[in-house]
């Protein structure tokens, strides 16, 4: 069995979901994530992606297998602990218009993770020293590549580019030990996913975050992560550096994938 190591946020070790008894959703998944790295999922639309994502963020139980964060057990903790463990993940998601609250302005959706943690400064900004909730706000948002305007606008007077770049300032706030991000360009035009993907890796890169990143596009998924698992009805059927995609011992599914988007 594959033990919790020292340097893994996260360790899955044979986890088996189904929403109903006769369609197990994930066949006994097992893989980590390191520190500092970004792991890439991909595969076809109902592999079982998301649902991988919901059971590392405890959003959904399993029926077996283990999930350890940070080195500890998440199907061994309490309330309390859960919380806790919670409370260093964060997500997300392709719609941003869906995850914000269409009647707040922008400052109290950015806001809501940091102001249930009273008094806590994301250590990436303490050199510009923001003191009031307003100056960390705009340092947040600087850091996406906004400006302070947008703090007072509502979502719908905003891009769908730029809502996103308000949640990936909101995921990033708390310092988390990983973040899910599941399909977060999928809503986007061409130009602004790639826009998206950059600033993410640039943030990645610079704030030493560690990613898993969700995508069914295989080159976003290249583009952004150290390695890759492909997934297909709920089995890892192939996981490999990036450096190792075109290897010959690729998985013929993985060498499917290829070529569809090599065109
Ligand atoms: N809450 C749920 N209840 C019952 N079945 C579900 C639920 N959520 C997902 N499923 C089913 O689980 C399977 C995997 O879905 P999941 O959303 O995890 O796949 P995915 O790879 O993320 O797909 P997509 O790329 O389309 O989002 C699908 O057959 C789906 O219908």
């Amino acid at each position: 069995m594959t033990e919790a190591r020292a340097n893994n946020i996260i360790n899955v070790v044979n986890l088996h979901k189904s929403y109903t008894d006769a369609h197990p959703v994930l066949h006994s998944i097992s893989f980590h994530l390191t520190e500092g790295e970004c792991l890439g999922v991909v595969g076809e639309s109902g592999c079982g992606k998301s649902t991988l994502a919901r059971c590392l963020l405890t959003l959904t139980g399993w029926q077996s297998g283990e999930i350890y964060f940070d080195g500890l057990r998440l199907s061994g903790m309490g309330n309390r602990e859960l919380r806790e463990a919670r409370s260093r993940m964060s997500a997300v998601f392709q719609n941003p218009a869906s995850a914000l609250n269409p009647r707040l302005p922008i400052l109290d959706s950015l806001m809501e993770p940091l102001d249930e943690r009273k008094g806590f400064v994301p250590s990436f900004l303490a050199g510009e020293r923001p003191a009031r909730r307003l100056e960390v706000a705009e340092a947040l948002l600087a850091t996406v590549g906004l400006s302070a305007d947008a703090l007072f606008k509502h979502p719908h007077e905003l891009s769908g580019g730029e809502k996103q770049r308000i949640m990936i300032a909101r995921a990033i706030s708390t310092e988390p030990a990983f973040i899910v991000l599941d399909e977060p360009t999928a809503s986007l035009d061409v130009t602004t996913q790639s826009v998206i993907l950059n600033l993410l890796k640039d943030l990645q890169e610079t704030l030493s975050l560690s990613y898993l990143f969700i995508s069914h596009d295989l080159a976003a998924v290249h583009f952004m992560s150290d390695r890759i698992m492909v997934m297909r009805s709920g089995h890892i059927l192939d996981e490999f550096s990036k450096s190792r995609i075109f290897d010959e011992q690729r998985h013929h599914y993985t060498k499917l994938l290829l070529e569809v988007f090599s065109g």
